[in-house]
């Protein structure tokens, strides 16, 4: 059985993009919203010309960003997908994809209309992040959602041949959980952290449990 891919985000200093470079993690994510994690594109390039991270794509983060902010960090920075995680409406993703020719991905809350929400994206959006719904905060937070529901999530995803990745609250103590749904990747931020900073410790042990067989449960 593959392993789910892995998607380290919220890289936030040089340390923490080294952190990443010693890892087999598929996708780095930088944060350009509101947040603790908040980086500037010029400081993301900075620490990618000193530690560059062959073999791994470059996500960038947006909640609510005007275009022409978000053409400008693609300017800079050349990443390989962006990451949409606020109530972006339709052709604003469509703008960008088409303005940027970037690979787009929608990071969708878990909740009642979550489904329906992913419809309205599909055919625009390249992949969808499944986050848990916590109020006043649009990602990073550490927090589960109901697992249980993932099997939907997963086969939308696999049905319509687009990558999707569960994210909240994903930790190296509960990451063997989420083999047995078969996810096609997982999203974190907070599990992988120590006082705010990646450890390098915490990744290394992510990645063991994601590429065991020991927690495989066929569904
Ligand atoms: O990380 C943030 O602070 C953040 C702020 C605003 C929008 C998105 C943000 N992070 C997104 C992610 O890091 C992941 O997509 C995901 O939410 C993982 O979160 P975590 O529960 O911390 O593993």
């Amino acid at each position: 059985m593959t392993a789910p891919k892995l998607k380290l985000c919220g890289l936030h200093s040089l340390e923490d993009v080294i952190a990443v470079s010693e890892s087999s993690a598929d996708f780095a994510g930088f944060v350009m919203a509101e947040s603790r994690r908040r980086v500037t594109p010029e400081s993301v390039k900075k620490w990618l010309d000193a530690c560059p991270l062959p073999g791994k794509k470059i996500a960038v983060l947006f909640v609510n960003e005007k275009a022409a902010e978000i053409e400008r960090v693609v300017e800079i920075l050349d990443p390989d997908i962006i990451q949409f995680h606020g109530d972006e409406p339709l052709h604003h993703l469509e703008h960008i994809k088409q303005s940027t020719g970037k690979e787009i991905w929608k990071a969708v809350p878990h909740e009642e209309q979550t489904l329906e929400k992913m419809e309205q994206y599909t055919g625009t959006a390249d992949g969808f992040i499944i986050d848990a719904k916590v109020k006043g905060a649009r990602g990073g937070t550490g927090q589960r959602f109901d697992w249980s529901h993932i099997p939907r999530y997963v086969s939308f995803g696999k049905d319509r041949g687009l990558p999707l990745l569960i994210a909240g609250g994903v930790t190296p103590k509960n990451a063997g959980e989420l083999l047995s749904f078969q996810p096609w990747g997982v999203d974190v931020s907070s599990g992988i952290e120590k006082e705010g900073k990646k450890d390098k410790s915490l990744v290394m042990e992510m990645e063991k449990r994601l590429n065991s067989n020991e927690n495989h449960v066929s569904r």
